[in-house]
């Protein structure tokens, strides 16, 4: 068990009795959508196109993400990964083609849009507000969700203290449900770069998301935090959210995704099981003079 990431011990009632994961998940994310639909494409991006300047960073890629599937976003560096997150974000204005979710388009929906619509991420660089303690990060991004008006929360009416309270239950299940509930009080800047990663994530839970994408999750991780890592990933997906995931780390990639999509020069080369995506001569061919490390890179 690495030091930055381990069990807790488990949590308890007002009235000391325990709390199944069952009943965290539902306080975790109560209006989740349960996976009825699972395997429906959730979101579609079609002939998706994004220039800066005269490069192309993606090229016409077309991939569907299916309702309650992991699926990987893989390709050597400087393949369009980073680009197809932040055109589907609303980072980056595509040139041409569309991203759809439910059938919605979300071209031209400001970020705050594409957030309140189901979508949300990580970034590669850890993005937290430092001063706050881990709770209060979390609580942030709650907030997004609640609907008391300025006057409300500055009079505390009733309504106002109800929706805090509720957020901080909800703040406290998501870190629990991420494994760092005993964390919740330090300002998130002491944490160890492990919890940094994993409160990230319970933020970006907060928001109840229909699709969370993770950007690099595992970068700077060792051996068994990557485990746990992927531990935490299958429980999100189990727990009725979507995933995207952007990670170089390939036994990471095929011990936790259901598909696989690999980029190259902006296009898309390969879509299929991780299997089949192991053994397709495109995905060796690109992946051939990429400097393998024993943990990073390389296929297999
Ligand atoms: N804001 C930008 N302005 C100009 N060029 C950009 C911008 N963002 C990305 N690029 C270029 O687009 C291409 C794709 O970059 P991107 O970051 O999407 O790749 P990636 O697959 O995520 O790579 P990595 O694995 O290294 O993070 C690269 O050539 C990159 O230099």
């Amino acid at each position: 068990m690495s030091e930055s990431s381990g069990p807790q011990e488990a949590v308890t009632g007002p009235d000391g009795v325990p709390i199944s994961q069952e009943e965290i998940a539902d306080i975790v994310a109560p209006d989740r959508e349960i996976a009825v639909s699972e395997g429906e494409p959730l979101v579609q991006l079609d002939e998706l196109t994004v220039q800066f300047g005269g490069l192309t960073a993606l090229d016409h890629v077309t991939f569907d993400i299916k309702r309650g599937e992991i699926l990987g976003l893989i390709g050597p560096n400087g393949a369009g990964k980073t680009t197809c997150f932040n055109a589907m974000t609303g980072v980056y204005k595509p040139s041409s083609g569309n991203v759809t979710m439910e059938g919605v388009s979300l071209l031209g929906k400001k970020r705050h849009a594409i957030t309140r619509a189901g979508i949300a991420r990580t970034f590669q660089n850890i993005r937290l507000f430092g001063e706050m303690t881990a709770l209060e990060n979390v609580v942030v991004g709650l907030d997004a969700r609640h609907r008391t008006s300025v006057p409300g929360a500055i009079f505390r009416t009733p309504r106002h203290v109800r929706e805090e309270r509720e957020s901080i239950d909800r703040g406290m299940a998501l870190l629990e449900f991420v494994g760092i509930a005993d964390q919740a009080t330090s300002p998130s800047r002491s944490l160890p770069y492990g919890y940094q990663r994993r409160l990230e994530i319970a933020r970006a839970l907060a928001t109840e998301p229909k699709l969370l994408c993770l950007d690099e999750p595992a970068a700077g991780f060792n051996p068994a935090e990557k485990q746990e890592l992927m531990q935490l990933i299958r429980q999100i997906r189990d727990d009725g959210y979507t995933v995207l995931l952007i990670e170089h780390d390939m036994k990471l990639v095929m011990g936790v995704t259901d598909r696989i999509v690999v980029l190259e020069f902006g296009r898309k080369i390969a879509e299929g099981a991780p299997q089949q995506i192991q053994q397709d001569p495109a995905v060796i061919a690109a992946y051939l003079g990429v400097e393998e490390d024993e943990d990073d890179d390389g296929v297999a």
